[in-house]
């Protein structure tokens, strides 16, 4: 008998950030998990020029649902939307609704936040650090209220190199930050940015750290336990494997890669790649939910939610992996063949950049305006080099995270809860989690059809022909050049038995132009490399 589905059968939850990638894991594992339980509360806000019914009506039909769909139909009539918005006084909730939720609500789950590593400090710290203010404060207030989780960042405290579940110093005092921004213009917090993130690399990571201070000053009597994941992946398991809808975190990379635009990325090779599954953060999220509201530990608990210090996976071995999977099962329509490299060398990397990304865009462009079309894969490369700025930070680094809360969670579940809400990632093979969370991309994240295969299989082909094609001519060109500068390549030429090859010069031609084409030998600068590997 499951203790934790159990717990959750009959409650009544309230989750933030419902609508994202990870939220609507949970959404769907919970009501899969404990079909009893009797109502979800998601805080949704209109957006995009949609109400909030149209969004969760839009939400509801997502593929993540397809199993719950299954086992119980009707589990849309448990999720009661409610009109909110986490950067507004009191969240922007109804007198009504608030009124349902503090008679109501048994646990909270916060999940809502913005992940954009270049948001604007003024509206990363709204929401992320003061709507968790907020939602705490709401919180407080519940009359039936047993557990607030709050989804925190693995790198919430990235300035450590080892990280404890513990809560560190805030890099700054929050309440002196929010009055700060509340007065200064726009463009002057812009401008300071950088001195107050500090040692910190984005206004994400850095507004994550203050909103745990908040949490720990502010919690009061509040049974409350903070989960750290660290570069959430694809499921694992559930509901399928390689599910994923966003482009978060690697995602992004992969198909950058596997589409062949993306060819070297700035990382360490030996640096440790911590990854989890979405669904291990989701089953470790409601375990820990359940443990909070039932042995209402003395102390607030941090789980670090990380797979470093268990089965690590290095940057290099992601490499591999990622483009094997992508030779084998190209994604439709590559720019280029799949073909990425790892480096730490900046050099290196600024040389492939060139040679790499921006040549082929510049040619590919060039054809695109010539064919009467708009050109588009230079604006692509300079957003991807923009996003590879702010991801390397994480990928040139290793953190050591401790994993105690995660190991007594995990001693604390009967057996079929640790099957359930599995979350042991030693039993993790990464080879195959790569691989599948690669045609997740695939088939979630492109919406391609893996019956599209044998034809994506030919288009590699053609672009190799056309790479064949392009570099002879290149090389023919280079040639023709040397040909017309050098006598010594002249005398090569010669030799070599072509058919259609040039008719054999008299020896006085063969000395006339050799003292030039000696002199300007020298001055000429080959770039072999240009040749497109
Ligand atoms: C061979 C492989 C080797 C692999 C090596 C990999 C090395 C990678 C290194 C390190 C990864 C580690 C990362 C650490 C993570 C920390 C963990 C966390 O705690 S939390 C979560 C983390 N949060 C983020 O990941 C946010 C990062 N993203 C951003 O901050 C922004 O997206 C940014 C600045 C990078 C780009 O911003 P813009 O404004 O240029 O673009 P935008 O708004 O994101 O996207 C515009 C549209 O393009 C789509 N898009 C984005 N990427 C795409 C792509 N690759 N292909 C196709 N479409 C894409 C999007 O879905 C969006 O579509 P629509 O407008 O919503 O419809
Ligand atoms: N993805 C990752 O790699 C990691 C994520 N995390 C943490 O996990 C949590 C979930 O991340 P993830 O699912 O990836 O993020 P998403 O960006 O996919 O989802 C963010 C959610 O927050 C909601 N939200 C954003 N702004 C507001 C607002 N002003 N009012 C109400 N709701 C809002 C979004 O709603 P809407 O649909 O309206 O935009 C969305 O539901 C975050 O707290 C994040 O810090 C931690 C480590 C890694």
């Amino acid at each position: 008998m499951s203790s934790v589905s159990a717990y959750y059968n009959g409650k009544t939850v309230l989750i933030t950030g419902a609508t994202g990638f990870m939220g609507k894991v949970l959404v769907e594992k919970l009501l899969r998990s404990s079909p009893d339980v009797k109502a979800v509360y998601i805080l949704v806000r209109p957006k995009a020029g949609q109400s909030m019914q149209e969004r969760v009506a839009n939400m509801l039909k997502c593929k993540v649902f397809d199993r719950v769909r299954e086992d119980c139909p009707n589990f849309h009539e448990k999720i009661k939307p409610i009109n909110a918005e986490l950067t507004q006084p009191k969240l922007a909730i109804s007198a009504e609704d608030e009124e349902e939720l503090l008679t109501r609500v048994n646990i909270v789950f916060h999940c809502a936040a913005t992940v954009r590593f270049d948001e604007p400090l003024k509206h990363a710290l709204q929401l992320n650090a003061m709507g968790t203010q907020r939602l705490l404060e709401l919180a407080q207030q519940m009359q039936k209220l047993e557990a607030f989780i709050h989804i925190s960042t693995a790198y919430a405290n990235c300035v450590r190199k080892c990280i404890d579940e513990i809560i560190y110093p805030p890099p700054a005092e929050p309440k002196k930050l929010f009055d700060l921004v509340e007065w200064l213009d726009e463009s002057i917090i812009q401008d300071i940015t950088p001195k107050l993130l500090g040692d910190w690399p984005n206004t994400y990571t850095y507004t994550k750290a203050l909103s745990e201070y908040l949490i720990q000053q502010e919690k009061g009597n509040l049974n409350i336990a903070i989960i750290r994941p660290s570069i959430v992946g694809a499921s694992w398991h559930e509901p399928f494997p390689g599910w994923i809808d966003s482009f978060n975190g690697t995602s992004g990379i992969f198909v950058a890669a596997g589409k062949g635009i993306l060819r070297t990325v700035i990382a360490n090779n030996e640096a440790v790649a911590d990854m989890i599954p979405v669904d291990v953060v989701i089953n470790l999220t409601l375990a820990a939910g359940w443990y909070t509201a039932v042995h209402r530990p003395k102390n607030m608990l941090v789980y670090n939610c990380t797979t470093g210090g268990i089965n690590p996976f290095f940057w290099g071995e992601m490499e591999q992996y990622v483009m094997s999977t992508f030779k084998r099962n190209p994604l439709e329509q590559a720019f280029r063949t799949p073909n990425a490299h790892l480096t730490s060398n900046y050099l290196i990397n600024q040389y492939w950049i060139t040679v790499s990304h921006k040549a082929p865009a510049i040619l590919y462009d060039l054809y695109m305006r010539l064919t009467g079309r708009k050109p588009r894969m230079m604006k692509i490369i300079n957003r991807l080099h923009k996003s590879m700025m702010l991801l390397q930070y994480f990928s040139t680094q290793s953190w050591d995270w401790s994993s105690d809360n995660m190991n007594m969670l995990m001693g604390q579940l009967n057996t079929e809860d640790k099957k359930l809400y599995n979350f042991d990632v030693r039993q993790l093979h990464w080879s195959e989690y790569i691989e599948s969370y690669c045609l997740g991309a695939k088939k979630y994240l492109l919406n391609e059809d893996m019956s599209g295969i044998p034809a994506a299989k030919q288009h590699l082909r053609k672009l190799r022909n056309i790479r064949y094609a392009f570099n002879t001519t290149l090389l023919v060109i280079i040639w023709r050049i040397f040909i017309a500068r050098s006598q010594m390549a002249r005398n090569i030429w010669y030799f070599v038995p072509l058919p259609g090859g040039p008719p054999i010069p008299s020896n006085q031609q063969l000395w006339a132009s050799e003292s030039e084409s000696s002199r300007k030998i020298h001055s000429l600068q080959l770039q072999p490399a240009f040749i497109v590997h």
